[in-house]
């Protein structure tokens, strides 16, 4: 027997980032949408702990224990004092190191395919706390929907939102490493009064109405001038989705995949493919949002 859990990709349509805590993190107010790009997580018994990936990015996947569905499994059992006996098989579509939590969406889907397959029945509390621990993005993943995540990013109050949005992203080359990002975001502000940050009213009234033109007019990262600082390139990228017709642009979270929010199918569809030829992308995915969270198939 086996269980298979579809965890989908976010974007951060807002992401107001405060100065450096203590611990090295930074206070977010990080409002998360979760897109219907996916990565399947499929747990099997086996007698260890082990990991398979396949994909086009699968070869960027570490398979040892420091992935994030490895680490899930083995928190999960350690907390019910069982051995993590299970082989896990990742399917991945969302672009590794892309700024989409592609890593978090799988710790997510490993963690209920593993509460699943031990019959464990943990609660959703005890889940998020789980997820929690592995990373700031990871209980988003596991919710969906659309979500206002302060904190690290990892306290989440769902959002209402009132209908479907259409984006282009364009994967980049090559990663970009969240510290990094945010250690660049570190140099850019020094000596800078860095505001508390603070969710847009404006932003969450256009995700409450399901207004694409009034979302192409709040989207905001605070990360982005520190990730375009560290890949220059992106700027040619955000440009080129613009001047195909994209209502807005902005880096996804610490990038460097770039987001473009569009009026409806047939202009992501335009902008994927003029994207492409630009030349300034190694691909162009259309997807929806918002997605739902992490859910056992069959
Ligand atoms: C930037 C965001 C936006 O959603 O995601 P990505 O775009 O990378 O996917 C997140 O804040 C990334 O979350 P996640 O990737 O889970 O980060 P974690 O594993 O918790 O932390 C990795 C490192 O990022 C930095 N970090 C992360 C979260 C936060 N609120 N402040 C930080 O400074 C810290 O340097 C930390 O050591
Ligand atoms: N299951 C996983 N999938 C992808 N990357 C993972 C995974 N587990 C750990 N990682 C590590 O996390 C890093 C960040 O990957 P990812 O979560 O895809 O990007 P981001 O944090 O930009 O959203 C990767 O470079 C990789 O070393």
């Amino acid at each position: 027997m086996s269980v298979t859990v579809r965890v989908p990709a976010k974007v951060n349509v807002q992401l107001a980032v405060g100065a450096a805590r203590p611990d090295g993190f930074h206070d977010l107010a990080n409002v998360f949408l979760a897109v219907s790009l996916y990565d399947e997580v499929t747990a099997t018994p086996a007698e260890t702990l082990t990991v398979t990936c396949e994909g086009p990015d699968a070869d960027k996947v570490p398979l040892d224990r420091t992935n994030l569905a490895a680490r899930a499994a083995e928190l999960l059992a350690a907390r019910h004092g069982i051995a993590p006996g299970v082989h896990l098989h990742i399917a991945k579509d969302i672009p590794v190191a892309g700024g989409m939590a592609g890593g978090s969406a799988d710790g997510a889907g490993a963690l209920l395919a593993c509460d699943a397959l031990w019959g464990l029945n943990s609660s959703r509390a005890d889940l998020l706390e789980i997820c929690a621990e592995l990373g700031s993005d990871v209980p988003f993943s596991l919710v969906g929907g659309a979500a206002l995540g302060v904190g690290r990013g990892e306290r989440l109050t769902a959002l209402p939102v009132g209908g479907t949005f259409h984006w282009v992203f364009a994967v980049a080359d090559g990663g970009l490493s969240t510290p990094a990002v945010y250690g660049e975001f570190d140099r850019l502000t020094e000596g800078v009064e860095v505001p508390e940050p603070a969710a847009s009213p404006v932003l969450l009234d256009a995700l409450r109405t399901g207004d694409a033109t009034a979302l192409a007019g709040a989207l905001a990262n605070d990360l982005q001038p520190a990730a375009v600082s560290l890949r220059p390139s992106l700027a040619a990228t955000l440009s080129a989705g613009t001047e195909a017709g994209a209502l807005a642009a902005l880096v996804s979270g610490s990038g460097p995949t770039t987001a473009f929010l569009v009026k409806d199918a047939e202009a992501a569809e335009a902008v994927a493919a003029a994207l492409v030829a630009s030349g300034t992308c190694r691909t162009a995915r259309v997807a929806t949002s918002p997605a739902a969270g992490a859910t056992v198939l069959g």
